[in-house]
């Protein structure tokens, strides 16, 4: 059900001309430690399927969001697919930092119980000269990956995630609108609906920043697709006026990307 109900709007979305479509972490499934092995599905499989024929019908990108994944050697993800408008699987990013949190009377979750880290960054052209980054909700909340994305020439970088009733009103706009200044990029978080009869009860909210920080999209707790236009002359302005990005001191400290094995 919950598949063919983000095709359908993935199609609602693309009929009024989006190009492209990002759905929210875990929407194909509960967000849950329990529920991550009973509906963890291999890539391909039922939803990535679904995923790649979605985009091939509507010819655009598409970002799934998330899905629990199983690989090969049985080891549990939190991960995201990318499709081209050919219906290509172009790449996928799984999860870099665990939601692992303890506040107590508020919310306790380890995702570590269930699920294995990833350790890449990925990133894919829309264009020449458009560059998209991807990481996944509780990754929000370090600058450094952020900055990565940066150093490696994105243009808008895009957060499913899921934040919760506690920390989704006090951190998620907040976190959203740093990473897009400390980077001048545009940043998107978005999060599935809010259901009141869920285990996890998503804060919503999906927002998109534009790289002066202003939210340009935006929607509350009920279910809606969030539209925005991304324009890079725009980015480009702002960079070209604030030029704190070119302005850092390598000199004196520097950020390097390690590549670890998959
Ligand atoms: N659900 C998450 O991964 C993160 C989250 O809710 C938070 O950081 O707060």
């Amino acid at each position: 059900k919950n598949i063919s109900h983000a095709c359908e709007l993935i199609s609602k979305a693309a009929s009024t001309g989006a190009k492209l479509v990002v759905l929210p972490e875990c929407f194909n499934s509960p967000y849950g430690v329990k529920y991550f092995p009973e509906y963890a599905e291999t890539i391909p499989g039922e939803t990535t399927n679904a995923l790649k024929n979605c985009a091939k019908q509507n010819q655009i990108f598409l970002v799934g969001g998330s899905i629990p994944e199983r690989d090969e050697s049985g080891k549990l993800f939190n991960t995201s697919t990318i499709y081209n408008p050919h219906g290509e699987l172009i790449g996928i990013f799984r999860k870099m930092h665990l939601f692992d949190i303890d506040i107590p009377g508020k919310i306790t979750f380890k995702e570590s119980d269930a699920l294995a880290p990833g350790n890449q960054l990925t990133t894919f052209d829309i264009s020449d000269d458009f560059r998209v980054g991807l990481a996944i909700c509780y990754d929000v909340r370090f600058p450094l990956l952020a900055s990565l994305y940066s150093k490696r020439g994105c243009h808008l970088l895009l957060y499913p995630g899921a934040f919760n009733m506690t920390t989704g009103p006090a951190h998620w706009e907040l976190l959203l609108r740093s990473r897009a200044l400390d980077n001048q990029m545009y940043v998107a978080g978005v999060s599935p609906a809010h259901d009141e009869n869920a285990d996890y009860k998503a804060w919503g909210h999906t927002t998109l920043v534009d790289t002066w920080g202003t939210i340009i999209g935006k929607c509350e707790m009920n279910e809606e697709i969030v539209y925005g236009e991304i324009d890079l002359e725009h980015l480009k302005t702002v960079r070209k006026q604030l030029p704190y990005l070119s302005q850092q001191r390598h000199d004196v400290y520097t950020l390097e990307e390690k590549k670890l094995e998959k």
